[in-house]
């Protein structure tokens, strides 16, 4: 991937440019703790620290030039060259998929963007796409996947670095598609530049990251950006299609967005694609799917109403890439689950337990839901909100907690930098509020320790009763003020049923 970094500039309008420029460039990296000898470091004002402040750190790892915003001619020896722009993100992005020989024009990319539901589908069309033979590779927040093999990821969308130099990976492994959870932080801070998306997906729009957006219109229009992309006159390549659904009040924006053939997808309006005579069932669900090839029966491993519609965004998607309704039947009648999502935890206890990501109202109103269609007993709920993330969704989520569930124990989910107690106490207003309206019969208890909340739930829990573990799904550890820790919801909810039947 070495580059010239006099070709690397000339992808810049307003550089200023002291020092060597005929030089090879190596690597490239944003975070001083990644240089290796031969790299261009760019230094970016984050929102806790300033990459310009790690100028000495890259030099002494082996940076050869650094793109900044400031004047640091007296930080670094002229050994080192310095190019000034205007904006070094905006310089980040023009320069790192050059670096990489440009992999989003070399893959078919299909993104996936919506506040819930983007995870599901991807394992959805990831599963479809394979068995039409395709090669395909799979970025989102559980992991990347490149065929089988199995990658850590931080972010749901990586930084430009991280996203192009795994594109790059996919491409050399033999790649025909990536399917991308495309997150509304990567596309307000345009982490995925230089991608060329062929397939955008809409999922759905609720209420969340309003600390980072702000305003609801603003989270709109940053998911809008992924459908603004696939009619760029800088398109490299053919067949764009944006799949969106129309049942929500969004799903027409994002298709006004694209100037490209839409196929949308409804269950309560009319659609290209619509889902009919739903039935939900604990460990699955049937119904069909008519589309313009007809009326396709499924019967499926996952339920929800939920997951209707995760699957006719992906039967969208694999219609669109000319995938036949014969395949995609059978992909999704041998589709087991997604870690972590409404994943039921059987320890031959007499009650059912559900982990689920559910970490947005919408998300888990869903599950509440589904687990309501089903439960012959009491639901219990076990659940918290992040820390450092949208306050506003707290009592929204304490109230519907106690909406549908029958005991409430709210507890702490990756508390991050925030006092556990006062998040804790933000979800009780809502839990209050909503208590002060239902009937009776129904209780809630403050855990903030995660383990115990789920003891008191299973403790609590008797036969034919639902215990729903909400908000960290797939997740192994919980993020607190100055370490994380292991904690997998699935292996506690384990753990405690076993030792509840030891001890009789
Ligand atoms: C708001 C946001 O997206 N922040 C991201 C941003 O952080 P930042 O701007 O604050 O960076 P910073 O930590 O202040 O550091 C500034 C610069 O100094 C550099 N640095 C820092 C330390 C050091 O020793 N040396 C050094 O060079 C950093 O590499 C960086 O370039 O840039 C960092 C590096 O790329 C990201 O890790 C970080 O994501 C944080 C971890 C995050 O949690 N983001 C969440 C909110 C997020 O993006 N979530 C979405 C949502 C998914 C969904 O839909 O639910 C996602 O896509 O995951
Ligand atoms: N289509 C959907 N509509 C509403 N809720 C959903 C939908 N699909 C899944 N959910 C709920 O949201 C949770 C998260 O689902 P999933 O992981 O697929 O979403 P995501 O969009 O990838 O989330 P994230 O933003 O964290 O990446 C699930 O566990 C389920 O409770
Ligand atoms: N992608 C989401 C995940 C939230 C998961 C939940 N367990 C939490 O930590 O809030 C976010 O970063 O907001
Ligand atoms: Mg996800």
């Amino acid at each position: 991937m070495a580059k010239n970094l006099k070709q690397l500039t000339t992808l810049l309008s307003d550089a200023t440019i002291l020092g060597k420029l005929d030089q090879t460039i190596e690597a490239v990296a944003h975070d001083s703790r990644k240089v290796v000898p031969g790299t261009l470091f760019f230094c970016l004002s984050g929102v806790h620290v300033d990459g310009h402040d790690f100028i000495a750190e890259a030099a002494r790892r082996g940076a050869v030039a650094v793109v900044v915003e400031r004047d640091v001619s007296d930080v670094v020896d002229d050994t080192i060259t310095i190019i000034k722009v205007g904006d070094t993100r905006v310089a980040m992005q023009a320069i790192v998929p050059c670096f990489f020989d440009y992999p989003g024009h070399k893959l078919r990319m299909i993104g996936v963007t919506g506040t819930n539901g983007k995870t599901t589908s991807t394992y959805l069309i990831r599963d479809i796409l394979r068995k039409a033979g395709h090669k395909v590779g799979l970025i989102g927040t559980i992991q990347t996947l490149i065929d089988d093999k199995t990658l850590p990821i931080k972010n749901t969308t990586p930084d430009v670095i991280e996203l192009q130099s795994t594109l790059a990976e996919m491409v050399n492994s033999g790649m025909e598609y990536v399917i991308m959870e495309v997150s509304s932080h990567a596309l307000a801070l345009n982490r995925v530049a230089g991608c060329e998306f062929d397939v955008g997906i809409f999922t759905n729009m609720t209420q969340d990251h309003l600390d980072f957006h702000q305003t609801f219109e603003n989270y709109i229009d940053a998911k809008a950006e992924l459908f603004r992309g696939l009619n760029k006159p800088t398109n490299t390549k053919q067949g764009k299609t944006a799949v969106v659904n129309l049942d929500d009040n969004a799903g027409a924006i994002m298709a006004q967005n694209a100037a490209c053939p839409v196929i949308s997808y409804a269950v309560n309006k009319d659609g290209v694609l619509t889902a009919n005579n739903v039935t939900i069932r604990e460990t699955g669900s049937s119904f069909q799917v008519k589309g313009p090839f007809g009326t396709m029966e499924l019967s499926l491993s996952i339920t929800g109403m939920f997951n209707v519609y995760n699957v006719l965004a992906a039967v969208g998607a694999a219609l669109a890439e000319g995938v036949t309704p014969e395949v995609i039947k059978q992909a999704l009648e041998s589709f087991t689950s997604v870690p972590g999502r409404f994943e039921l935890v059987q320890a031959g206890q007499p009650f059912t337990v559900i982990v689920d990501y559910a970490h947005t109202p919408d998300g888990l109103e869903n599950v509440l839901k589904t687990a309501k269609q089903f439960a012959q007993g009491r639901i219990i709920v076990v659940f918290g909100c992040g820390g450092d993330r949208d306050r506003t969704k707290r009592p929204i989520m304490g109230n519907l907690a106690v909406q549908y569930g029958d005991v409430v124990l709210a507890t702490s989910d990756n508390p991050r930098s925030e006092d556990p107690e006062k998040i804790l106490a933000d979800v009780e207003v809502g839990i209050k509020e909503a208590l002060c309206a239902a009937k009776n019969g129904k209780s809630y208890e403050v855990i903030p320790d995660r383990r115990q909340a789920i003891t008191q739930a299973i403790r609590l829990a008797k036969a034919h009763d639902v215990v729903l573990i909400a908000g960290k799904g797939h997740e192994t550890y919980q993020i607190l003020k100055d370490k994380t820790i292991d904690f997998d919801d699935r292996q506690v909810a384990r753990e405690v049923i076993k030792e509840m039947s030891d001890n009789g």
